[in-house]
């Protein structure tokens, strides 16, 4: 079982996903809604790439979701918040979402053999999913808007460090993530909020979001990409 990371959407092209499991990291905030929102009883989501996908998506009974520069867009049901996609309203419900950088990132990895989503939120179940499943593993870092960012990084770090007995680390990006987790794990919630992404989105007052997404194993589910929608 081989790991390798890739940082940004930028650097994909360069990597052969073909018989691999890709897991796309966009902690702040794509991956981390929709762990929380499997994990709380969405039926599915469906990611898309562009707003009008997703509105079509909505004549056809999805709850559209998601957003542009980081607010929700204005015919949206909901934004891009995990507390949202947890709420009743969407338990049992189809969700179609669409935003900056995650959405995109789960379509850039269409050629692998099978694609999960990852958060801190699912990160022991993670771990634990691709122990069991043995296959070489890609953690794409979903980043911003094609740059590195620093808490895609960290989390690839934590699965990293999670495989370390493990998994046959193949390069000195997957190592410098391994690295860089151990040296800011006792204190991740601080990191995260030192973050670029963390600034940007504090600006729009939504401090409670991104202390959420810097939770630990708060859901066990994995998400799992299938006929183009995410299911358990
Ligand atoms: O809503 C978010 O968290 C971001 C918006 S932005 O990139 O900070 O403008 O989108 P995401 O695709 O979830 O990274």
């Amino acid at each position: 079982m081989k790991i390798e990371v890739c940082y940004t959407p930028e650097l994909i092209k360069q990597f052969d996903l073909k018989g691999k499991i890709v897991v796309v990291i966009d902690v702040l905030r794509a991956t981390s809604c929709m762990v929380a929102g499997m994990g709380s009883g969405v039926e599915t989501i469906r990611p898309v790439s562009s707003i009008e996908a997703c509105t079509e998506l909505g004549a056809k009974g999805y709850i559209m979701a998601g957003e542009r520069g980081g607010k929700k867009v204005e015919h949206f049901n909901m934004g891009n918040s995990p507390f949202e996609y947890m709420e009743d309203a969407v338990r049992g419900k189809k969700v179609a979402t669409t935003t900056t950088n995650g959405t995109k990132a789960i379509e850039l990895s269409a050629d692998a053999d099978e694609i999960i989503v990852g958060a801190f939120l699912n990160l022991s179940a993670v771990v634990n999913y691709l122990e069991n499943k043995g296959k070489d593993i890609v953690l794409f870092c979903a980043g911003w808007k094609g740059r590195y960012n620093l808490e895609d990084s960290l989390f690839a770090g934590a699965v990293c460090n999670g495989l370390r007995n493990t998994a046959a680390f193949e390069d000195d990006a997957t190592l410098s993530a391994l690295f860089l987790y151990q040296s800011m794990k006792d204190d991740l919630s601080y990191y995260i909020s030192r973050s670029n992404h963390a600034a940007r989105l504090s600006s729009f007052g939504i401090l409670r979001d991104i202390e959420y997404c810097a939770k630990i194993d708060e859901f066990s589910v994995v998400p799992k990409l299938l006929d183009d929608h995410l299911v358990l």
